[in-house]
């Protein structure tokens, strides 16, 4: 049975950790600065900026710098985004000329595809691979930049949680930058993240196929039928997390969760593909504004309302 690793290394290079870092070094100067006029921020565009930022540093090797002018039409709105990709050959040319030139997983998805086919057929190959790249900025964008939304929340709620992770970046990491093995040993961060995720899945659901004929329960699902499972419901469910609605990333970080009933990311062969490029993001942004800023509650904070199907 496939179990998701969620400590396997990741092949990271410098250039991309340097991303992460300048990406997370803009998020801090621009909520600080927000922060500092003593007004109520809503976190979200912020994070939106960085996710994008990052997204389009790491994935099309592309410097975006959304987070410097946050009302940028592309950092607004993911709809905006697919509408600008779907309607602009504008968008289409610069693909074609911008990537070509960057040594990324773009540019050798279509020097594959040059190099297979021609007239037609290598238009063809470049439009799949657009539609590839669009897969990838969608999937990534907006579930990283609500998780990081979530977690802002749960911790202006549960000050105590985000002073544990604050005294775990002291301990760990002095004042120094992390690298990536280093963000490995922030195992309290990384439970936070976790039981963020349990709680406030991006996805609620996800999608497969019955390959054969099967009977579940005195339920038979016939073979070919779609199948839709309810992840956020079976990561409320009591009988796998005890205390659903309680935000306790301890039980994460005493490693007593069975793997199989954590399913934010999926499972099986169609696990995320970018697991854990968003968990390292996410890491390394909390990692920088963290030690500049604090979450607190607002008065009027609405609270979040499960879905009644949880209740
Ligand atoms: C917190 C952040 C993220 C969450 C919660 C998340 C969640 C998911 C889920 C639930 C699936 C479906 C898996 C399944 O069917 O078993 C998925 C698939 C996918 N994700 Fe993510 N994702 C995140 C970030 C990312 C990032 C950063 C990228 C890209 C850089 C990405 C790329 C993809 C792709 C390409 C797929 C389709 C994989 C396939 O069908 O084989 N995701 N993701």
């Amino acid at each position: 049975m496939h179990v998701p690793d969620f400590s396997q290394p990741l092949g990271i290079s410098l250039e991309m950790e340097h991303h992460f870092h300048r990406c997370s070094a803009q998020l801090t100067t621009n909520i600080k600065e927000a922060a500092g006029k003593g007004q109520k921020i809503d976190v979200r565009k912020y994070f939106a900026g960085y996710t994008l930022d990052v997204i389009a540093a790491t994935s099309f090797g592309i410097e975006v710098n959304s987070q410097k002018d946050l009302d940028n039409p592309l950092a607004k709105d993911v709809s905006t985004i697919l509408q600008d990709i779907a309607s602009s050959e504008g968008l289409l040319m610069l693909l074609k000329i911008e990537l070509l030139e960057k040594p990324d997983f773009l540019q050798l998805i279509l020097s594959y595809e040059e190099a297979q086919s021609s007239g037609k057929e290598e238009l063809k190959g470049k439009l799949e691979v657009i539609a590839q790249a669009t897969v990838f900025f969608v999937a990534g964008y907006e579930t990283t930049a609500a998780t990081l939304q979530s977690l802002a929340y749960n911790l202006a709620l549960y000050p105590d949680v985000q002073e544990k992770i604050v005294r775990e970046f002291e301990e760990q990491l002095g004042d120094e930058l992390p690298t990536y093995e280093d963000v490995t040993k922030l195992k309290y961060l990384h439970s936070a993240i976790m039981e963020t995720l349990r709680m406030y899945p991006p996805l609620n659901s996800v999608n497969r196929m019955a390959s054969e004929e099967v009977t579940i329960k005195g339920i038979t699902i016939p073979k070919g039928a779609g199948v839709m499972i309810p992840i956020a419901n079976v990561m409320k469910d009591p009988e796998y997390f005890p205390e659903p609605d309680k935000f306790d990333p301890e039980r994460f970080y005493e490693g007593s969760v069975n793997p199989v009933s954590f399913l934010a990311f999926g499972y099986g062969p169609r696990l995320c593909i970018g697991m854990r490029l968003a968990l390292l993001e996410m890491k390394i942004a909390m990692v920088h504004v963290l030690r500049k800023v604090k979450f607190v509650k607002t008065d009027d904070l609405q609270v979040r309302r499960q879905p009644e199907r949880y209740r």
